[in-house]
């Protein structure tokens, strides 16, 4: 069994500002024991405007943000998680992309995944986001990959609202399905919770989410409630929606006998006879 942790943030458009909470939460992941630790969506920076938001893009090798994160790995041999803007392929591109990568214990950057499904949406009296005007989406589900808490199947935030891609990752083998976010508070209050121990309870998977919480700026806040669910849909650590004085982290050990024992005990057998197989 190893130890997993959550870190909560809030990042404002200071990259230096948001390197800093990162590291006030891997101190404490570290002084804990963790063997891995998951940081939200968008850690790198969340801008006030479409504009700002791209202009701050970006490259790994060019990103002070991502050095920093790098080198604490590194240092610490603690693989991160994290969600980041990166440049687009194309340099004609007026998009960037939203990204989820994995740094390594050494400090390397050894998986990727760039987020699907983007959020457009426009309620009355509520949010209006529209995330496809700044974001190139992404088009491949990211294999699963091995790590000291388990296997890792990859997503970020409003995938949460689309079970294809965790049955596809759970077929793929997937232990744990990570949804780091920074949901809106009106959406997160109805939403957040059910879908979350949904995605855990159909896909009989450990279920990490890595949320921002509070005020980014004078217009956004997001909801918080950074979670740690077991493949039987149990929350076995959560935050709040408060935004603490410094970044908060929980934690939870990782069980590979009690997911299998949850499989084992109760298959769930897809009739792909009758329905397409995802
Ligand atoms: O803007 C950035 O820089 C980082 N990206 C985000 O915060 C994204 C797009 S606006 N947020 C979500 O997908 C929230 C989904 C959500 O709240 C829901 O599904 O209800």
């Amino acid at each position: 069994m190893a130890l997993a942790a959550v870190g909560q943030i809030t990042s404002t458009s200071s990259m230096a500002h948001n390197l800093a909470q990162c590291r006030t939460v891997i101190q404490k992941a570290v002084a804990a024991g963790a063997k891995a630790l998951f940081l939200p969506e968008a850690s790198d920076y969340i801008g006030g405007s479409p504009d700002e938001t791209k202009s701050l893009c970006k490259s790994v090798g060019q990103s002070p943000f991502l050095k920093g994160l790098q080198e604490d790995a590194k240092k610490h041999r603690l693989p991160i998680s994290v969600g980041v803007h990166e440049p687009s392929d194309d340099p004609n591109s007026k998009r960037i992309k939203n990204t989820l990568l994995w740094i390594n214990e050494k400090g390397e950057i050894a998986h990727r995944y760039q987020k699907l499904h983007l959020f457009d949406l426009e309620i009355e009296g509520g949010p209006v986001m529209r995330e496809s005007a700044v974001i190139e989406p992404g088009n491949d589900i990211l294999a699963p990959f091995d790590s000291a808490v388990g296997k890792i199947g990859s997503m970020i935030c409003f995938d949460l609202r689309f079970p294809e891609i965790a049955l596809a990752l759970k077929r793929q083998k997937a232990d744990i399905l990570l949804y780091p976010s920074a949901f809106t508070p009106q959406t997160g209050k109805a939403h957040w919770l059910p879908l979350l121990r949904a995605r855990a309870i159909e896909c009989e998977s450990y279920v990490i989410a890595a949320a921002q919480v509070g005020a980014h700026n004078e217009k956004r806040r997001s909801y918080g409630h950074s979670i740690i669910i077991n493949p039987w849909g149990e929350v076995l650590a959560e935050l709040s929606g408060e935004q603490a004085d410094e970044p908060e982290v929980i934690f939870a050990k990782i069980d590979m006998e009690l997911l299998a024992k949850t499989r084992k005990e109760m298959p769930l057998l897809r009739r792909t006879d009758v329905y397409p197989e995802v």
